[in-house]
């Protein structure tokens, strides 16, 4: 059933873009106005193309519509896998004129953009998220790319869609693991510059975990809105924007260290979230009872709550040396002043970052 579409605006001048918000939109929802020519390519992955394909489809009637259909996981956002984009679009003589769409979650969307950024310089693409996670971040605001085996994201570029469209019918399918992977990224929203909405979330939280569609639709609105103005502000992370990396230089190792492969996104970030929040206690910036109130809402996500087991201290910071925030060999993290705000330090002490360390490895979460 289709209901009403909510828009929301990404403003960057003449690149501006609407994020477009609602229930059964995929399939009714035109999206030709986005389409300068007449060919698409719409690049999805095994799990989701016999879900949403021919959906996705007819939000382009009248176009030429072609697609690529890639492995699915994380493992897969390598060099490899982009390249079987690139050569589908060579070997089908897609031009300048051709518009990429991702359908799936960030994984596809972080490729897709990428090869749209890359393609013949550069060619338009547009984002269909379908996890909660693609809905509420990777796919407002341009960051593409893909992993290294030394490095997460650490090859990419900025290329912002034409258009979001957000189905969030399609989130009745997901893994109750997916949908807590993407409720990491919401709840850093209330934490970084939110607080109202991280007490509306905290209220709301079993309903998320049991993907109630109106705490959902509210949850999605919200996130993208939060998401929608810190890029409007710092598109390219020149300041403001890396607050939306909190949890991100602990998560990002922890991604790193398992290989791209047995911890999600969501959940590394949520591992992240909760040694920042515990580093800004040890030095000063939050009383204790907030780490607390933040720890309980993670742990009510269902998240993983200590890092893998077998890393250690030391594999934390190797890793978190190559950080892309980092300035002149030093450490820069998104560290919490209050509950809804963040800040963004290398004003970090080593004994109290390693006390940090320590308290998170060893009584470890095998996943
Ligand atoms: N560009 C950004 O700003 C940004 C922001 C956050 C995360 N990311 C990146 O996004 C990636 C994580 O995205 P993700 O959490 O969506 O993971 P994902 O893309 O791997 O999707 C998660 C799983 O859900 C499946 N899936 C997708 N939609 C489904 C549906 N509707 N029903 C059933 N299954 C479905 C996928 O096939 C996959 O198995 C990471 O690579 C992360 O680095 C990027
Ligand atoms: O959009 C951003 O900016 C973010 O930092 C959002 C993050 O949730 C996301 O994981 C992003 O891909 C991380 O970017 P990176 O620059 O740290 O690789
Ligand atoms: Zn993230």
């Amino acid at each position: 059933m289709r209901e009403s579409v909510l828009e929301l605006k990404v403003d960057l001048g003449d690149r501006s873009y609407p994020i477009l918000i609602g229930q059964g939109l995929l399939g009714s929802q035109d999206l030709t106005p986005y389409v300068a020519g007449n060919q698409v390519m719409v690049v999805s992955n095994e799990t989701v193309a016999p879900l949403y394909l021919e959906a996705a489809k007819a939000c382009f009637p009248g176009k030429q519509v072609d697609t690529v259909v890639l492995p699915d996981g994380e493992k897969y956002k390598d060099w490899q896998t982009l390249n079987r984009i690139f050569d589908a679009l060579l070997e089908r003589r897609h031009t300048r004129k051709t518009t990429l769409v991702a359908l799936g979650g960030g994984v596809v969307g972080d490729m897709t953009g990428f090869a749209a950024a890359c393609y013949q310089r550069g060619v338009p693409f547009i984002q269909i998220p379908t996890t909660l996670l693609s809905q509420v971040d990777s796919s407002v605001g341009g960051k593409t790319g893909i992993n290294h085996p030394l490095g997460k994201n650490m090859i990419g570029a900025f290329h912002q869609p034409e258009a979001v469209l957000i189905d969030t019918a399609t989130l009745q399918t997901l893994p109750p693991r997916e949908v807590s992977a993407g409720l990491a990224e919401v709840i850093k929203y209330g934490l970084i510059r939110d607080e109202p909405f991280l007490s509306w979330l905290e209220g709301a939280i079993t309903d998320l975990v049991g993907l109630q569609p109106e705490a959902l639709a509210e949850a999605i609105h919200r996130s993208c809105a939060c998401k929608a103005e810190v890029v409007a502000l710092d598109e390219r992370e020149g300041g403001l924007r890396a607050i939306l990396n909190l949890g991100h230089t602990f998560g990002h190792a922890i991604e790193t260290f398992a290989g791209y492969g047995n911890w999600l996104h969501g959940e590394a970030v949520g591992t992240g979230m909760l040694m920042a929040a515990d580093l800004s206690v040890r030095l000063g910036l939050i009383a204790p009872a907030d780490a607390e109130r933040a720890g309980v809402l993670i742990g009510r996500a269902r998240l993983p709550e200590k890092a893998p087991a077998g890393m250690t201290p030391e594999d934390f910071l190797t890793l978190m040396a190559v950080d892309k925030k980092n300035v002149d060999g030093n450490l820069r993290l998104v560290l919490l002043r209050a509950l809804g705000d963040a800040l963004v330090t290398s004003d970090v002490k080593s004994d109290s970052l390693q006390a940090t360390l320590e308290a998170f490895c060893g009584a470890s979460t095998s996943r």
